[in-house]
């Protein structure tokens, strides 16, 4: 009998080890990337006709994990707040939605390295008559919860009345029906709405500081590494720069992400 405990003992620990090898990067399911992002985020993530996740930051994300031998990739949308909090609590493997790295979001989750920088934009209607950041003084701004834009507004824009959403939907919905004078969101995603309903963009915020990076739990270094390696290698040979290219068109290129022969 105790040889026999002990062969079972000796065998459950080398099929433990047997399994970490299988899942190296600890995924909730081996082999497989189970994926937070929002849907309404176009160009960066969002959701096309037929449901699918796509935008710059899937396709590099998708590239990325297939450089880490995971081509089994699952997105599912979330409300912004609700992404770091469950990739920290093991709901999902990584967040994807152009998310800022800062101190702050480090106390929750761990990042990959940054892979975009831009600006915050501030989004409205020609009859609002906010024509700049400061006209935003006692006006309506739209926030989504848990955004950059949210805390810089708190700290920037003392005097706006802030409305908090659950995502851009339903802000820029808000902002077309005069609910809101103006709502605060990503360049690339304000530009998209622009287009869409003839709004009007009416400040650029930089927000290089806080570049997007991959959200990941805490103390994952093989994943991380996995994720850093995988970014710089899309970055070199010149993915990314084409993903940029595809869903950036005509925006001014972040230097530091280009391949040696562009900078
Ligand atoms: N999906 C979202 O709504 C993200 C909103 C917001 N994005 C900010 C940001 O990561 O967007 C991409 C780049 O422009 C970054 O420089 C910027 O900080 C945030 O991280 O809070």
């Amino acid at each position: 009998a105790l040889a026999l405990s002990l062969s079972a003992c000796g065998g459950s620990s080398s099929a433990s080890s047997t399994a970490a090898a299988s899942n190296p990067y600890g995924l909730i399911t081996p082999g497989q990337f189970r994926v937070a992002s929002v849907g309404d985020s176009k160009p960066y993530t969002f959701t096309d006709s037929s449901g699918k996740f796509t935008g710059f930051d899937v396709e590099l994300f998708t590239d990325v994990a297939h450089r880490a031998g995971i081509d089994n990739v699952v997105f599912t949308g979330q409300d912004f707040s609700a992404i770091l909090p469950a990739v920290a609590n093991g709901q999902f493997d990584v967040g994807v939605a152009a998310i800022g790295i800062t101190d702050k979001r480090k106390q929750t989750v761990d990042f990959s390295d940054g892979y975009l920088a831009g600006y915050l934009t501030v989004l409205t209607t020609k009859a609002s008559g906010v024509t700049s950041a400061d006209a935003i003084k006692g006006k309506r701004l739209g926030v989504v919860q848990g955004t950059l834009q949210e805390t810089y507004a708190m700290k920037n824009f003392p005097d706006s009345n802030l409305v908090r959403f659950p995502d851009n939907n339903a802000a820029v919905s808000a902002l077309n029906s005069g609910t809101i004078d103006a709502h605060f969101l990503d360049y690339e995603a304000a530009k998209d709405y622009v287009s869409k309903f003839g709004l009007v963009d009416a400040a650029d915020i930089p927000s290089f500081d806080a570049p997007a990076g991959f959200a990941i739990a805490k103390n994952k270094p093989a994943l991380k590494d996995a994720l850093n390696k995988a970014l710089k290698a899309a970055m070199a040979d010149g993915t990314w720069k084409r993903l940029y290219q595809k869903w950036f068109p005509g925006s001014p290129m972040p230097k530091q992400y280009l391949p040696a022969s562009d900078q």
